[in-house]
């Protein structure tokens, strides 16, 4: 069996129903309290531990996530993989609303987030150049073919700030730079991710075609909803698939869980007890 795999839920997923519950954990965290308490549970053999990323009644807006809090309670509840699942604006025809994408790349177009562990004096610098895990992202893209979800192997996320959604230039300078969706929560989250060497994928669900559309609506929370429920049904039998067919990636040979040794830029014993304790959970295995 492999570590404990987590789920950062979107909006829309605040749940999953019918999932053994072993224990609430009411994590703090060096970087304060993540969105929820984080659930413990089982799906067939594994341990997943399930976290709401906006809460669990959706009263964080995506620029108030403590991204850190969130990724660094994963590490102490020992996970080893997270899948995000993030409703996403479509900026291609072809990736209509209800589609899925098992998007490969992020462009962080936040402001202002506070987007690393290694704040000093530990300093790291770590290579995002590929922020999904291959072999998380390959096994949920298999997941999703099995659940006949019209799924789209890889994409460009571009991460906005927000709340507010895109101007209709902006949605058009996306669509020139070659973005494939709109959403507003994956980055500073999976940078995070893998300061903290734990495999990230995202499984984004496409809900509109925000406002460059000339024959569609522009984006609202109205459009979102309507879509969000019918994806989120989808996801709940996506994340049965995963953990009952694909979740054992037995021979995988992503380096996300190995990024630190090389990454970071001090000499950790020469620390003292101050700088350490709020990376603790992620250097221990250096001091
Ligand atoms: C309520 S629609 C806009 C909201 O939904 C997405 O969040 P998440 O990635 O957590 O599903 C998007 O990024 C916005 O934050
Ligand atoms: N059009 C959009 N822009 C940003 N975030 C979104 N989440 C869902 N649709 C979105």
């Amino acid at each position: 069996m492999q570590g404990r795999t987590g789920i950062i839920g979107g909006s829309g997923l605040y749940e999953i129903p019918g999932i053994e519950v072993i224990d609430k954990l009411d994590i703090d965290t060096p970087w304060g309290k993540p969105s929820d308490e984080l659930l413990l549970t089982r799906i067939g053999d594994h341990e997943v531990v399930f976290l709401p990323r906006h809460g669990s009644s959706h009263a964080i807006p995506p620029h108030k996530i403590n991204y850190r809090a969130n990724i660094y309670a994963m590490k102490l509840a020992a996970v080893n993989r997270i899948i995000s699942v993030s409703a996403v604006g479509s900026l291609r025809e072809d990736i209509r609303p209800g589609d899925f994408v098992l998007v490969d790349q992020f462009v962080d177009h936040t402001r202002g987030r506070e987007s690393t562990f290694f704040d000093g004096p530990v300093v790291a610098h770590v290579s995002v150049a590929d922020p999904v895990c291959p072999c998380l992202r390959s096994s949920l893209l298999a997941a999703c073919h099995d659940a006949d979800i019209d799924t789209h192997n890889g994409g460009n996320y571009i991460v906005m700030q927000g709340p507010q959604f895109s101007s209709r230039a902006e949605s058009n300078l996306y669509r020139s730079w070659g973005m494939d969706v709109i959403g507003m929560t994956n980055m500073p989250e999976a940078k995070l991710a893998r300061e903290a060497e734990i495999c990230y994928s995202t499984v984004a669900m496409c809900t509109d075609y925000d406002c460059w559309h000339e024959d569609e609506d522009d984006v609202s929370v109205d459009s979102i909803v309507a879509v969000m429920h019918a994806n989120v049904a989808k996801a709940h039998k996506m994340l049965q698939t995963f953990f009952t067919t694909h979740a054992d990636h037995q021979s995988c040979t992503c380096n996300c869980n190995d990024v630190l040794r090389s990454g970071i830029f001090a000499d950790l014993k020469a620390q003292d007890d101050q700088a350490i304790l709020p990376i603790h959970a992620l250097v221990e295995s250096f001091l």
